[in-house]
C-alpha cells in the first residue's frame, strides 16, 4: 500500500525521537511491502522561527491531505516569553481543532519488562495496570475564551471552561465504544461537585448509559482519580474525561507504567484520519544530548499504523519489535534500573528498527 503522511518534527527532543520513528516505518515498509511518502509540517517553535506563526496554512494542508500526521512535541523556554497568541502550543492545538480530532486515546499499560520501573507496590502491580484514558481534546478550558484585564488596581485573568451537549456527547460516544472493545467497565472523571459543565457531563453520560447496559458505569470525581491510579490502577478499564483532567491524569498514568517517555496517544476525529504524538513534551532539558527515549513516539506510530492506516499486523510487529528490544535489556536514561548503563536515543530506535 501507499501512503501519505504529514511529519512534524517539532522542538527540543522532537527531531531526534521522530528520527528514530520515521526509520522504524522504514523497516515496517521494506517487510510488508508498503511506500510511506512523507511530507513535513513545519509546526510549533520552529515553525514561529521559520514563518513567524506556530501553525502555518500550508502545513494544516499538508496533514488535511495526508492519511495521518505524526507529531513529536513542540514547545520550549525559547518561547516562553512571546506573545501567548502565537505560542508552539497554540499551533499544537489549531492543529487538533483543524483537524476535527476531538478523541484523544492515551493507552497506558505496563509492558511486563519494565515492571521495576514502576514506583507502585508489587502486590497493586500484580493486579495488573491496563487502561486506556479517552479525553476530550478541542473543549473545555483550552477552547474557551481567555482573558486578562487590570482591575482595582491589580491584573485579573480567567480561561472560560465550556462544553456543548454535541461537544460532551461525541466524546462519550468514544468512551463507551472504547469500553465496549475492552474490559466493558468505563470510569467517567469530572467534578460534578463543583462545575456546572460536569454536571452537564454526568448527566448526558447518565443518559446514554442506557444505550450501553453491557458497559459496567462508574462516576468519580478528578481529584479521587488522581489518588485511585496510583491507590489501585487495576480498577481502571477506560477512563472518560474532559480536556484538562485528562491532560494531567495521563501524565500521571505514564509515570505508574514506568515513563513519560514510554506513552502514545492517538487523536481521532469522525474520519480514519488522525493525529499520533507520544504523551510528553520536547524534554527541553534533554534535547540534543541522544538521551530522549524514542519509544512513546515509536508507539504512536505503532497506533498509527492500526487506527488510520489500516495495518494492524504492522502495528503488532512494531509493539512486538519494542518488547523485543525491552527484553534484551536496552533501557534509555528515564527507565533504567540501578547499576545498569543506559542506551542513547538513537541507539534504542536502531534496536527496534533491527527488531522489524
Ligand atoms: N504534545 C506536545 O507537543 C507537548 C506536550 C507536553 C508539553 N509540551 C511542551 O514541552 C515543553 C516542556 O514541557 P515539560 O517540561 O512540562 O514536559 P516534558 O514532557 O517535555 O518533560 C517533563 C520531564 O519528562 C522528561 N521527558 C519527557 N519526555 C521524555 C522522553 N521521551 N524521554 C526521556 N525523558 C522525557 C523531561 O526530560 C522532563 O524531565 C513545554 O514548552 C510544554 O508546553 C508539548
Ligand atoms: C502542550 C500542551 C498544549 C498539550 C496539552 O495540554 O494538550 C500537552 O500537555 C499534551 O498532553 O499533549
Ligand atoms: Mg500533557
Amino acid at each position: 500500500m501507499e501512503k501519505k503522511i504529514a511529519v512534524i518534527r517539532g522542538d527540543g527532543i522532537g527531531p531526534e525521537i521522530m528520527t528514530q520513528a520515521l526509520a522504524v516505518l522504514d523497516a515496517v515498509a521494506e517487510k510488508f511491502g508498503h511506500t510511506f511518502r512523507y511530507a513535513e509540517a513545519p509546526m510549533g517553535g520552529n515553525a514561529i522561527d521559520a514563518f513567524g506563526v506556530p501553525l502555518p496554512d500550508a502545513s494544516l494542508q499538508t496533514c488535511l491531505e495526508s492519511d495521518a500526521a505524526l507529531l513529536s512535541a513542540v514547545g520550549g523556554p525559547k518561547w516562553d516569553t512571546i506573545d501567548p497568541a502565537i505560542r508552539p502550543e497554540k499551533g499544537l492545538l489549531a492543529l487538533r481543532s483543524g483537524m476535527g480530532l476531538y478523541a484523544n486515546l492515551r493507552p497506558a499499560q505496563l509492558i511486563p519488562q519494565l515492571r521495576r520501573a514502576c514506583p507502585l507496590r508489587p502486590d497493586i502491580v500484580d493486579r495488573g495496570i491496563d487502561f486506556m484514558v479517552v479525553r476530550e481534546l478541542i473543549g473545555g478550558a483550552y477552547f474557551g475564551e481567555h482573558k486578562t484585564w487590570e482591575e482595582n488596581g491589580e491584573t485579573a485573568a480567567s480561561d472560560l471552561m465550556i462544553y456543548r451537549e454535541h461537544e460532551i456527547r461525541r466524546i462519550l460516544r468514544v468512551g463507551f465504544e472504547t469500553a465496549m472493545k475492552r474490559g466493558r467497565r468505563m470510569c467517567s472523571v469530572d467534578k460534578a461537585n463543583v462545575l456546572d459543565s460536569s454536571k452537564l457531563w454526568r448527566r448526558l453520560v447518565n443518559e446514554m448509559a442506557a444505550e450501553y447496559p453491557e458497559v459496567e458505569l462508574r462516576h468519580m470525581y478528578v481529584d479521587n482519580c488522581a489518588m485511585q491510579l496510583v491507590r489501585d490502577p487495576s480498577q481502571f478499564d477506560v477512563i472518560v474525561t474532559e480536556n484538562l483532567f485528562g491532560d494531567i491524569l495521563s501524565d500521571e498514568a505514564s509515570q505508574i507504567t514506568g515513563s513519560i517517555g514510554m506513552l502514545p496517544s492517538a487523536s481521532l476525529g469522525d474520519g480514519t484520519r488522525g493525529l499520533y504524538e507520544p504523551i510528553h513534551g520536547s524534554a527541553p532539558d534533554i534535547a540534543g544530548q541522544d538521551k530522549a527515549n524514542p519509544i512513546g513516539m515509536i508507539l504512536a506510530a505503532a497506533m498509527m499504523l492500526r487506527y488510520s492506516l489500516d495495518m494492524p499486523a504492522e502495528a503488532d510487529a512494531v509493539e512486538a519489535a519494542v518488547n523485543t528490544a525491552l527484553e534484551s535489556g536496552l533501557r534509555t536514561g528515564d527507565i533504567l534500573e540501578p547499576g545498569k548503563t543506559a542506551v542513547g536515543c538513537a541507539g534504542m530506535g536502531q534496536a527496534i528498527a533491527a527488531n522489524l
